[in-house]
């Protein structure tokens, strides 16, 4: 069995890798360590069999015996140990979830409904180091990654609504605590069906306006709101988030040297771990939107076409019905009024998911069945 080390395991995403180990027993085939940065000698998690107690996990000597590491601990984690543990002569498989290797060309980001001939390829040729991608631009991949393999796309413009999981798990309850701070607020008046909706409106602007409104994590308040800017800024005038897009998607895919334009604007909104996304697709033929909804279903097991109709986009098209699920539906698929080539859709995924725990866990399953 091999010897797999787990850093960041107790965290928001290490925890839904554990939850998806577990359910798909991941832990029966691997002989697993769990690291630490702060509770070295404590107990591990239940993984269904006897496991040793926490090592740390800025131990070089401990991580060297490990065949392969799993890290959802974050990149100044990475930053703090990578190079001295391959410095240290490491041979092992190193799969992170942290964005900073991201874009290293010894690096593979990993998504292998999308890209298992670079996976492949990247194995073959003796790469070591696997990636998870950005949560935006894995899951749009997951939506349109038929016409994307097909060659169908020229650009895509995509406008995202992320949730607040995206921003951390500090940033998911404040998100809750804002919106339970402006119900209190106005609690007598909801009581009563004849209260002025104008006045409940001016109680609820003045509170998300007010000093006492918790805005420690996101800085400005998000219930009731949206915020326009996700990360750092680039000076292309992009937010770093948006930067991603084009220069992530383009690596998975294989195609960085002929890079498939993708840019838009990337907004934080009051959703908890879903992350939405409107696109604008410029194809590169007219195609029937029939054939386009069958290019996209057919791709992977995960995607799911819905119906350009009402009742059934506002039920399944929504981070209500996907969020804890691995399910990509991806609608609102029609012809736009700018040409016969644009299309629009609008797709929904667990940023959790397949935004960040599941490519990891598979691509720890493509290492254990080489
Ligand atoms: N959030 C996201 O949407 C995404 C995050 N990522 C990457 O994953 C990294 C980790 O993100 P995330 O999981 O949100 O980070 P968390 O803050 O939830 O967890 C990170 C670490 O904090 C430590 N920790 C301290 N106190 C607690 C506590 N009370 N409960 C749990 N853990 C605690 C744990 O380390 P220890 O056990 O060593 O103390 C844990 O592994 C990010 O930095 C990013 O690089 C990637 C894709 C998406
Ligand atoms: N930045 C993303 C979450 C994230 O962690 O992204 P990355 O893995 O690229 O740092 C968001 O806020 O929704």
């Amino acid at each position: 069995m091999m010897k797999v080390g787990l850093v960041g395991w107790r965290g928001m995403v290490g925890s839904v890798l554990m939850q998806r180990m577990r359910e798909e027993q991941d832990f029966a085939l691997i002989d697993p360590t769990f690291f630490t940065t702060s509770q070295a000698g404590q107990d591990g998690p239940d993984v269904g069999k006897p496991i040793k107690p926490l090592e740390d996990a800025h131990n070089i000597e401990t991580l060297k015996q490990m065949e392969v590491i799993i890290t959802c601990q974050g990149g100044d984690y990475t930053k703090a140990v990578y190079d001295d543990l391959r410095a240290a002569g490491w041979q092992g498989y190193w799969i992170d979830a942290a964005s900073s290797l991201r874009m290293d060309d010894d690096a593979i980001i990993v998504l292998d409904p999308v890209n298992a001939n670079v996976i492949q390829d990247g194995l073959n040729k003796g790469v070591k180091t696997y990636v998870g991608g950005n949560c935006t631009v894995s899951l749009l991949l997951m939506a349109i990654g038929g016409l994307v393999e097909k060659g169908l796309v020229d650009w895509v413009s995509p406008m995202t609504y992320q949730a607040a999981s995206g921003a951390g798990a500090r940033n998911m309850r404040e998100l809750i605590s804002q919106m339970g701070d402006l119900r209190d607020e106005v609690s007598e008046e909801l009581q009563d069906p004849a209260s002025a909706i104008l006045d409940i409106d001016k109680k609820v602007a003045e509170k998300m306006r007010s000093e006492s409104f918790p805005t420690d994590q996101f800085g400005v308040p998000l219930a009731g709101s949206l915020i326009p800017w996700i990360d750092t800024p680039m000076p292309s005038g992009q937010s770093r988030e948006e930067w991603k897009a084009e220069v992530e998607a383009n690596k998975i895919i294989g195609r960085s040297d002929a890079p498939m334009p993708i840019d838009g604007l990337c907004v934080r909104v009051g959703a908890m771990r879903c992350h939405s996304q409107a696109l604008t697709i410029k194809l590169n033929k007219d195609l029937p939107v029939a054939e386009i909804e069958s290019i996209l279903s057919s791709h992977n097991d995960w995607v799911k076409v819905i119906p350009n109709e009402r009742e059934v986009t506002v039920e399944e098209l929504s981070p209500t019905k996907v969020t804890g699920t691995l399910s990509i539906p991806v609608g609102r698929i029609r012809k736009l009024s700018m040409g016969s080539e644009y299309i629009s859709a609008f797709t929904v995924g667990d940023q959790l998911l397949w935004g960040a725990a599941e490519p990891l866990r598979r691509m720890l399953r493509i290492i254990l069945d080489k």
